[in-house]
């Protein structure tokens, strides 16, 4: 973990922003004072992943029930997205700090060159002393393209950023071991374990959408890149400000802090690894396990069978005939073109399309194996809904 913290991304959750009536401008502008704080007194950059458009939109329309088909929460969206960054503009305005608006989907993290573009918009908001404010683009989000829940895309966003620490400010002192006890809140976790999934109840608050769950994703990523990430109640005052104080003297006392790993993924594997979505599963034998733990290339000899209909480029799941999960990379063949060529030798290969054919499926560049970091899902035979 890094000694100083110069880049902080703070992910405010709906109900540390709003209640049944809409933004709470009141709690809102106890996170624009600690911003500002960190901004001016202890010169961090700070970005921001703010939910509660549905929230804001949903009073604005006098929706009395929290709205549950996905066109009724997109309508709340479309209309609570402006409410929600006017508010900040206003507060923020107050004390010299511009704000810009960012809405994202899956699809600027999955294309190369989308995610690149996010990145350095980022930075240059960053650079001009601007308050980036990230928000899933709801409206036009289908299932394909969705992210799902912010405390997943703030820990993408931290990871895009290479930020030295997330926070994520919720309605509960942190991870707890028994939900009713606040007594039994977890101080620091080094691993996310099943146990510790485990209690996660898999609800959410009366206006949140992922849970505990959505933050123990958001914690794998965050510990794949290297970035802590602190989980904080945001009702209690002062506390982002008191957490960064203490995280940065190494004191992990204030909600839940997971520790990241010493050895963090690269930033390309990171992309390959939690900002594509898998198209197909190539199921190897024992012999392709084997090179592929020891950090080798996959070639076409060790694939045994392959489902799913995807190009050259695409992010592919290779699992062994057990159904174990043994990693993910972008295959060099289309799946109709290696339909042809699974199972035969390199020699043979060459011969395909005219020579034009390259050596490996996936080379080693482009594949994360799964042994190498920690906080994968196991395979469940169904590439289609395995993504973080
Ligand atoms: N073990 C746990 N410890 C703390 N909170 C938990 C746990 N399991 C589930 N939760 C739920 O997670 C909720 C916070 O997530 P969420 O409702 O999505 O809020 P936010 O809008 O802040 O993201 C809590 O209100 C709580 O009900
Ligand atoms: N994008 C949605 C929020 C989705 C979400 O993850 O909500 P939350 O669990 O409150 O952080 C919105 O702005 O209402």
């Amino acid at each position: 973990m890094k000694d100083r913290i110069y880049k902080i991304v703070i992910k405010v959750g709906s109900s540390s922003i709003a209640d049944e009536n809409g933004i709470n401008v009141g709690k809102m502008n106890k996170i624009v004072e600690q911003v500002t704080e960190l901004k001016f007194k202890r010169k961090k950059d700070i970005i921001i992943v703010s939910s509660g458009a549905i929230a804001a939109g949903k009073s604005e329309l006098g929706y009395r029930y929290k709205p549950y088909s996905v066109s009724e929460k997109q309508a709340c969206a479309a209309v609570g997205q402006g409410v929600l960054i006017s508010k900040y503009r206003d507060l923020f305005a107050v004390k010299n700090i511009k704000v810009a608006q960012i809405l994202l989907t899956a699809d600027d993290f999955s294309n190369r060159q989308r995610y690149l573009n996010a990145y350095n918009t980022m930075n240059a908001l960053l650079e001009n002393d601007v308050v980036p404010i990230v928000n899933e683009n709801d409206t036009v989000t289908t299932d394909e393209i969705k992210l799902g829940d912010n405390d997943v895309l703030s820990a993408q966003v931290a990871s895009l950023l290479e930020a030295d620490l997330l926070i994520i400010l919720s309605d509960i002192p942190g991870l707890l071991k028994n939900l009713g006890n606040p007594k039994s809140l977890i101080n620091i976790v080094e691993e996310v374990t099943p146990e510790l999934e485990n209690l996660a109840n898999g609800k959410s608050g009366k206006l949140g959408t992922g849970g505990m769950s959505s933050k123990l994703k958001a914690a794998k990523i965050s510990n794949a890149s290297g970035i802590p990430l602190t989980i904080l109640p945001s009702y209690e005052e002062g506390i982002i400000t008191k957490a960064v104080d203490n995280i940065e003297n190494t004191k992990f006392n204030i909600g839940t802090t997971f520790l990241p790993k010493d050895k963090k993924m690269s930033k390309r594997k990171r992309w390959i690894q939690f900002s594509l979505k898998p198209k197909g599963e190539l199921i190897v034998d024992n012999g392709a396990r084997e090179a592929l733990l020891k950090g080798k290339s996959l070639l076409a000899v060790g694939i045994v069978s392959l489902t799913g209909n995807f190009s050259i480029g695409d992010l592919v799941i290779v699992s062994n005939k057990k159904g174990e999960n043994i990693g993910r990379g972008l295959v060099n063949y289309s799946s109709k073109e290696l339909k042809e060529i699974i199972g035969k030798k390199t020699n043979e290969i060459l011969t395909f399309k005219d020579n034009v054919g390259p050596e490996e499926v996936i080379h080693r560049d482009n594949l994360v194996i799964m042994e190498a970091t920690e906080g994968f899902e196991p395979s469940n035979n169904g590439f289609a809904d395995r993504r973080l």
